[in-house]
């Protein structure tokens, strides 16, 4: 009986304790919360679980620009059950907080289904801002992109640029229609895969054309993974299958580059090569005791991986909308020739040296880019808690930088949906036409124009997109007209996913304006052992 007693006693003495505990608790968190009030940016009224994903469409970007329009330049949205991003519309916030902020916003985010990733631990492009980073950084703007390394390179460029002449050339001459997408991506590939480490993307079946299909296959699995982040915690199990496919396609990548690798280093044995390319350079890193940072094999094979996605198609995409642009702005098509015409002459192909005294063609590549920035949305990652126009950004916030809206943003641009190249001229008193002084890579001063990103971790290979874009469109316009396949115009629809392709493949009939093969004793067939 004393035994019963005595538990009666316990419990009421635990329940006691344990319903005051909580209300303390809920007093002092009362207490705190009034003390802290987080004063999140907008955000729409979200659902249980999915959040605000019933709120997005399929291209993204122009998704969360509608929102914008109505939840103002910094909203806040949630996207599945976890995951909370920042997205920025316009160019006042984006410069408070990539120009005054800029160290708390200069990482980024790790996105989902790194478990499968057996590049893990050794990203670049997503890595966190740290040593590791830094470090390739400084190798990618000091020599694997770098000016000097890109002059290296131009033949190489030109070769591969006359190849896709010849093609249209061929199109021409028996009257059919060109896929010109399909084979631009083919070329920068080319372009790329040479730059890296010397192989060809050709036809023919050869190592080098692996390397292409299995990137190409990355990078249409990638928007899939953001189904995954949906889940959440659930996103381990890979319930779509994803990573597994993703895990299989990145060991054959694996392999194919770990053979490149080691028929680089019997070479530099046999002998000092003349041209390095970016393999080369990174194995010379690789061996060096006294490096910053000591570089792996799985590192170098990570970051060749990296420059593959972040190069190939955002620059055959950035061709591909600037030709569809000037198809359909036959103004502008008869500017470019004209331009190229007095300056060039009918007696040459138009070549990457002559660019700078080319206005109105650079001109009409950066109004292609404002339009149809091919990377148009940037992500980052909050470093810590800071106040950006009066809200609370917390750390490891995603943010999300909106290209897309705010180089359309009618505050900064008139008439933002038009193409209209002269944007960025000036006319001087004499009637020539000269550059405005908005360079490609962005300002530090005015940020309503940066398709290339900003700061210490915008795009190392603006350059080289560029010149490759500029060079590709003066040659193809100096030399054919294009008759749209079915249509009087291009259809301009975008495409869904992250990126901003075209929704539908550029197909024409070249008609030879000036045969390329004239100029040239078809050097592209010639290919330089490297
Ligand atoms: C028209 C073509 C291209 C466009 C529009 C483009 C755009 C961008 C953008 C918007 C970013 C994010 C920048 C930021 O966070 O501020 C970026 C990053 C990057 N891009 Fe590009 N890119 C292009 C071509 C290339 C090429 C050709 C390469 C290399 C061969 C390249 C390599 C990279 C790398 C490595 C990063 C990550 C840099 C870092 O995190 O520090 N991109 N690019």
């Amino acid at each position: 009986m004393a035994t019963y007693l005595d538990f009666q006693f316990y419990f009421f003495l635990f329940f006691v304790w344990f319903v005051s505990t909580l209300l303390v608790r809920s007093i002092a968190n009362q207490r705190s919360k009034s003390k802290t009030t987080i004063h999140h940016p907008p955000s729409p009224p979200a659902l249980p679980v999915i959040g605000h994903l019933h709120l997005l469409g399929s291209v993204l970007s122009k998704s969360f620009q509608t929102l914008a329009y109505r939840y103002g330049p910094i909203m806040r949205l949630r996207i599945g059950p976890s995951n909370s991003s920042i997205v920025v519309s316009n160019a006042t916030i984006a410069k408070e907080m990539l120009r005054n902020h800029e160290l708390s916003f200069v990482s980024r985010p790790d996105f989902g289904a790194s478990d499968f990733d057996i590049y893990k631990g050794s990203k670049f492009v997503n890595a966190e801002y740290g040593i590791y980073w830094r470090f390739m950084k400084k190798i990618c703007m000091t020599e694997l992109l770098a000016g000097a390394q890109l002059n290296r390179f131009v033949d190489i460029r030109k070769q591969e640029m006359i190849k896709f002449l010849e093609i249209l050339a061929k199109c021409s001459e028996e009257g059919e229609a060109c896929d010109i997408g399909a084979d631009l991506m083919t070329m920068t590939n080319n372009v790329i895969c040479r730059m890296a480490m010397s192989t060809r993307c050709s036809s023919n079946a050869d190592e080098s054309k692996e390397i292409r299909e299995l990137v190409k296959e990355i990078l249409d699995i990638a928007p899939n993974f953001s189904l995954g982040e949906m889940l959440g915690p659930l996103n381990k199990f890979d319930l779509f299958g994803y990573g597994r496919k993703l895990k299989t396609m990145l060991l054959q990548f694996d392999r194919l580059v770990e053979g490149i690798m080691v028929e680089h280093e019997k070479k530099k044995t046999d002998g000092e090569k003349e041209r390095k390319d970016m393999m080369d350079i990174l194995l010379k890193i690789y061996g060096d005791e006294t490096a910053e940072v000591k570089l792996t094999r799985k590192d170098i094979k990570s970051f060749l991986m990296e420059i593959f996605m972040a190069g190939t198609e955002t620059v055959s995409v950035s061709l591909k909308w600037t030709l569809a642009e000037v198809i359909n702005h036959p103004e502008v098509f008869k500017k470019l020739r004209e331009e190229i015409n007095t300056v060039v002459g009918p007696t040459r192909l138009v070549e990457e040296s002559d660019i700078p005294n080319l206005p109105y063609l650079q001109a009409t590549v950066k109004e292609s880019l404002r339009l149809h920035a091919p990377a148009p949305l940037v992500f980052r990652k909050c470093r810590e808690d800071c106040k950006i126009s009066g809200y609370n950004i917390l750390a490891n916030d995603r943010i999300i930088f909106n290209l897309y809206a705010i180089m359309r943003d009618p505050d900064s641009w008139e008439d933002p949906t038009a193409f209209k190249p002269e944007r960025f001229l000036v006319s001087s008193m004499d009637n020539h036409v000269h550059q405005q002084q908005v360079d490609i890579k962005g300002s530090q001063n005015v940020f309503n124009y940066m398709p290339f990103g900003s700061g210490r971790r915008g795009c190392p290979g603006a350059s080289l997109a560029s010149t490759v874009t500029q060079a590709g469109i003066a040659m193809a316009v100096q030399c054919f007209d294009f008759q749209v396949k079915g249509a009087d115009k291009v259809d301009m629809e975008e495409g869904s996913g992250l990126s901003s392709g075209m929704a539908h493949p550029l197909v024409c009939y070249p008609i030879t304006h000036i045969n390329p093969l004239e100029f040239t004793t078809s050097s592209a067939t010639v290919y330089h052992e490297v």
